[in-house]
């Protein structure tokens, strides 16, 4: 995969927001890559800045946002682009699905009326063509009786079938690049795995990348190719799903790994990792994750480490335990 360009790529991306306590550096200068056909998992505690990358890669923050670097999109820098021509690729290459379908869809039209509405809005198609293709997504997302659910309003339908309409509704215009957050968490759990897995057999079949938004790592290890890890609005670690799973090397990583429950443990007190993420506003240069730290310095106290690789290999680090000059106490 290496080789080949990526379908999107982030670099340098900073959203900020100013807020009566001051400036919030919600993301702060992050890079990550997403190539044809893969699945990153974001992944990082409540308020670590997940949902406003996906937002900033959107172009859907709001105006008080300010929004930095670069969002390459097949080879289009999004921040550049007019809101007219954001619109256009938000309703071709680019598709979101939300935690919550209920607050996406609008409660006083039938689901069919929504979903000919996007298809009519961003295809050169007549209004009986979109119907028809309303249809088909239906039922490639797996709800039974198509012809009954278009006609139905979002409140008759489950969470699940919601979801599954969220889905339909974001592959109308075959998009090259979809980004889901948290698509499963306000699910049942057995209904949040069907939809996964619906997720990542549509990817397979029509070979879209996915930017998936967790904090569940149990999801992670499913359906990720590669894993961003995020910690107050930067990137602290990112490598295949194997890499940070069988050898983690961010501490902050290798505490949610360890808060991740496991099968036998029922008994043991579940791990959590001590103290709070950051407020995003005022932090002095440090690494933000050091008063949580085992491992904390003088230097981690002083200076923010930047993301590097100890070799040539992706699997990469912001933490001052891997720089070899620093001298270990
Ligand atoms: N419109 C906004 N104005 C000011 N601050 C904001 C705004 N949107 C988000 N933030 C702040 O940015 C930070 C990152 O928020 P974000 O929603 O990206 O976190 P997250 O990692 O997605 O968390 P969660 O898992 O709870 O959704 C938070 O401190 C949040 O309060």
């Amino acid at each position: 995969m290496a080789q080949q360009e990526p379908l999107l790529s982030v670099h340098q991306l900073k959203a900020h927001f100013q807020s009566e306590d001051g400036l919030v550096k919600a993301v702060d200068g992050i890079n990550f890559d997403v190539y044809q056909g893969e699945t990153v998992c974001i992944v990082g505690e409540s308020g670590c800045g997940k949902s406003v990358t996906a937002m900033s890669i959107m172009g859907l923050l709001p105006d008080t946002s300010k929004v930095e670097g670069e969002i390459n999109l097949a080879g289009k820098d999004l921040t550049k682009l007019s809101k007219g021509n954001m619109r256009r690729i938000r309703g071709n290459e680019l598709s979101m699905i939300f935690q919550e379908p209920m607050t996406s869809l609008n409660p006083v039209m039938t689901i069919g009326e929504q979903m000919t509405e996007v298809l009519l809005e961003h295809q050169a198609i007549s209004k009986k063509q979109a119907t028809k293709k309303s249809l088909e997504l239906i039922k490639m997302v797996g709800i039974g009786r198509g012809e009954q659910i278009i006609k139905s309003y979002p409140h008759q339908l489950s969470g699940g079938m919601l979801q599954r309409v969220m889905i339909a509704i974001a592959l109308a215009c075959d998009p090259k690049m979809l980004i889901a957050d948290e698509p499963t968490t306000a699910l049942d759990v057995t209904i949040q795995a069907q939809v996964l897995n619906l997720l990542q057999d549509l990817k397979e079949e029509t070979n879209m990348s996915m930017l998936l938004i967790t904090h569940d790592l149990g999801v992670v290890a499913e359906v990720a190719d590669r894993v961003v890890v995020m910690y107050a609005g930067k990137v602290v670690e990112q490598g295949t799903v194997e890499e940070i799973f069988a050898n983690p090397k961010h501490p902050y990583t290798k505490g949610l790994l360890q808060a991740k429950p496991v099968l036998g443990s029922r008994k043991k007190k579940l791990y959590t990792i001590p103290g709070q993420v950051p407020k995003l506003v005022d932090l002095k240069p440090s690494c933000y994750f050091a008063d949580r730290c085992e491992h904390c310095m003088k230097i981690c106290t002083q200076q923010t480490p930047e993301l590097k690789s100890d070799d040539s290999s992706e699997h990469k680090v912001a933490c001052w335990l891997y720089e070899n000059e620093v001298v270990h106490k």
